[in-house]
C-alpha cells in the first residue's frame, strides 16, 4: 500500500508570538491574526485538494485551535483526533514569558542564539511552582520524571520520535492524509527527523505559522522532495525570514 501524505501545519500567530514572548509549554490562545492564518491555512489544503484523514496535535491550545478551524474551513472538522504531549512546543525553561528583544539586550546575541536554535543546549531550567511553570498542570499529571523544566531541541526530538513511531506512522503506512498541527519547534524536530538536516543546519530552519507544509514519502518514509512544499511557497519564504529575525 502506498504510503499516505504527511502535512505539518505550525500554529497561527499566538498572542505571545505578537508581544514576542517566548512561549514554550504556556498555553496562550490565537491571536486575531492568528485566527485568520488557521481559516487560509484550511483553505489551502481545500484549495491544494489536501484533505486530512486523521489530525495530531499538541495538547496547547493554540494548535488545538489551529487545527479546528483550519480543518472546519477545509471542511473536514469531522476528521478523528488524537492529541498527546510530545508534540508539545519545546519547553522553554526559565525564558517562559520573558520578552525576546529585552533578552537578547540582557544576554547578548551569541547567547541569545544559542537558546533560541542551538540543538543542545537548553535554556536555565523554570523553578518548579513558579508563574509560567507547568508542574501543576492537570494535563500533565501522569508525566511523572517525563515532565520537562527545559529542553533544548535535541531533547524534543527524544521525546516526539516515539510518537512519531507509534502512532503518526502507522497512519501514513495505512495510506492516509494526515495533519500534524504543532509548533515551531516540535515541527522544527520533526522536519530534521525526515529530512535528515543535520544538528548545524537545523539552527537555520525555521517554520512559518499557519502554511501548511506538505510531504509526500516514499515507501522508507523519506521524503520525495527535500523540505517538502509550501501550499504557498511565497507567503511562507516572507514568514521564514521574520521568524529568523525575531528579537531584533
Ligand atoms: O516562543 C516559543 O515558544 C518559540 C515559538 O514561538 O519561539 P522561538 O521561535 O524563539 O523558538
Amino acid at each position: 500500500m502506498a504510503v499516505g501524505t504527511l502535512v505539518l501545519l505550525r500554529h497561527g500567530e499566538s498572542v505571545w508570538n505578537a508581544e514576542n514572548l517566548f512561549t514554550g509549554w504556556v498555553d496562550v490562545p490565537l491571536s486575531e491574526k492568528g485566527v485568520a492564518e488557521a481559516k487560509r491555512g484550511g483553505v489551502l489544503m481545500r484549495e491544494a485538494g489536501v484533505l486530512p484523514e486523521v489530525l495530531h496535535t499538541s495538547l496547547l491550545r493554540r494548535a488545538i485551535s489551529t487545527a479546528n478551524i483550519a480543518l472546519d474551513s477545509a471542511d473536514r472538522h469531522w476528521i478523528p483526533v488524537r492529541r498527546d504531549w510530545r508534540l508539545n512546543e519545546r519547553h522553554y525553561g526559565a525564558l517562559q514569558g520573558k520578552n525576546k528583544k529585552q533578552t537578547l539586550e540582557e544576554f547578548g546575541e551569541e547567547q541569545f542564539m544559542l537558546w533560541r536554535r542551538s540543538y543542545d543546549t537548553p535554556p536555565p531550567v523554570i523553578e518548579p511552582g513558579a508563574e509560567f511553570s507547568q508542574d501543576r498542570d492537570p494535563r500533565y499529571a501522569d508525566l511523572g520524571s517525563d515532565l520537562p523544566m527545559t529542553e533544548c531541541l535535541l531533547d524534543v526530538v527524544k521525546r516526539m520520535i516515539p510518537y512519531w513511531e507509534t502512532a503518526i506512522v502507522p497512519d501514513l503506512r495505512a495510506g492516509r492524509t494526515v495533519l500534524v498541527a504543532a509548533h515551531g519547534n516540535s515541527l522544527r524536530a520533526l522536519i530534521k527527523h525526515l529530512d535528515g538536516v543535520s544538528d548545524e543546519a537545523i539552527a537555520g530552519l525555521n517554520v512559518p505559522t499557519g502554511i501548511p507544509l506538505r510531504y509526500d514519502l516514499d515507501d522508507d518514509l523519506r521524503p520525495i522532495t527535500a523540505g517538502g512544499t509550501y501550499l504557498d511557497p511565497d507567503a511562507a519564504a516572507d514568514a521564514i525570514k521574520a521568524v529568523a529575525n525575531q528579537g531584533r
